[in-house]
């Protein structure tokens, strides 16, 4: 086995080519990032910036336009359907609407059941996962007869994660997997992300635009600005003394209490994000 579970080398991923006007615009420069067994990598970055297309690429569904993706050392970069549907074993996913992401005519029994019968399990094996597999996300057996929308979006999130774990994967894609839950359903769905990576040694490539959200679960932060990777290192250290400016202002952007000091993070915000415009239009930039 190589030390990192999945390795991206330059990977560049661009849209908009199928037109015969349309140029081709690149929104993936050249990322590189490594995720090691039971880590947890978060991606971090604003609106546009290109989180989700990272994601999205490392799962098959973009395809990039150059560079590379490696997941346990074997090049998945161009992988086919039917390499795919292999590593959907190792590789899982988790969205961001608790509420899409569950086909609404199947019961949760049925939800979770599909990809262990998928992956070559015994009907009877299966029933006997899927009851494990509620109890560990919390929920109760009786969810097993349900339909998703008997349920609320944290517990829905739940059922997502369980369905994700079903075959014990190496790593799950988290995309923005909070941000459509409030404030308290956040932090119990954090911590069950945390219990589930202490107990099954699972990686996650955690995408979100929330600092202090992917503070608390990452062991190390990636930072992504307009598609270029500005700063990586460890969670702690990225997000207390960024070396990068957009780095700062994203961390100035998490709300506080006090509204003397909300205004003076304000006003810093809008300082650094002078400097950064003033500093792209030198580098030639399109603003
Ligand atoms: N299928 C697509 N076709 C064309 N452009 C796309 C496509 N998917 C994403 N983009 C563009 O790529 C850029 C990056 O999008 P992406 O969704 O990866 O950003 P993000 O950081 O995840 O943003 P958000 O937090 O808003 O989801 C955006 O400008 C977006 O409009």
């Amino acid at each position: 086995m190589s030390e990192q579970l999945l390795s991206l080398r330059d990977l560049r991923v661009s849209f908009g080519t199928r037109g015969v006007l349309r140029k081709p615009r690149e929104v993936l420069h050249g990322v590189s990032l490594d995720v090691a067994a039971g880590e947890t990598l978060g991606v971090v970055g604003e609106s546009g910036s290109g989180k989700t297309t990272i994601g999205r690429a490392v799962l098959g569904l973009v395809k990039p336009s150059g560079g590379s993706i490696h997941f346990d050392g074997t090049d998945i970069t161009a992988a086919n359907a039917a390499k795919r549907r292999r590593l959907a074993r190792d590789m899982q996913v988790v969205f961001q609407d608790p509420y899409s992401s569950l086909n609404p005519t199947m019961t949760i029994g049925e939800i979770l059941t599909e990809p262990l019968v998928t992956q070559g399990s015994t009907a009877r094996d299966a029933r006997s996962r899927v009851r494990g597999l509620l109890d560990e996300v919390g929920l109760p057996l009786g969810a097993i007869d349900r339909l998703p929308r008997e349920f609320s979006g944290g517990q829905r999130q739940r059922i997502a994660i369980a369905r994700a774990l079903a075959p014990s994967p190496r790593l799950i894609v988290c995309d923005e997997p909070v941000s459509a839950l409030d404030l308290t359903t956040q932090a119990r769905v954090l911590e069950l992300l945390l219990e589930i990576q202490r107990s099954t040694g699972v990686a996650y490539l955690f995408i979100s635009h929330d600092l202090a959200v992917v503070r608390h679960i990452s062991h190390r932060v990636a930072v992504l600005y307009r598609g270029d990777l500005v700063e990586t290192g460890p969670a702690a250290i990225v997000t207390k003394t960024p070396e990068h400016p957009y780095t700062e202002r994203l961390l100035l952007a998490a709300p506080v209490a006090d509204p003397a000091a909300q205004e003076r993070r304000r006003a810093e915000r809008v300082r650094l994000r002078e400097e950064q415009r003033a500093r792209d239009e030198q580098a030639g930039a399109v603003l």
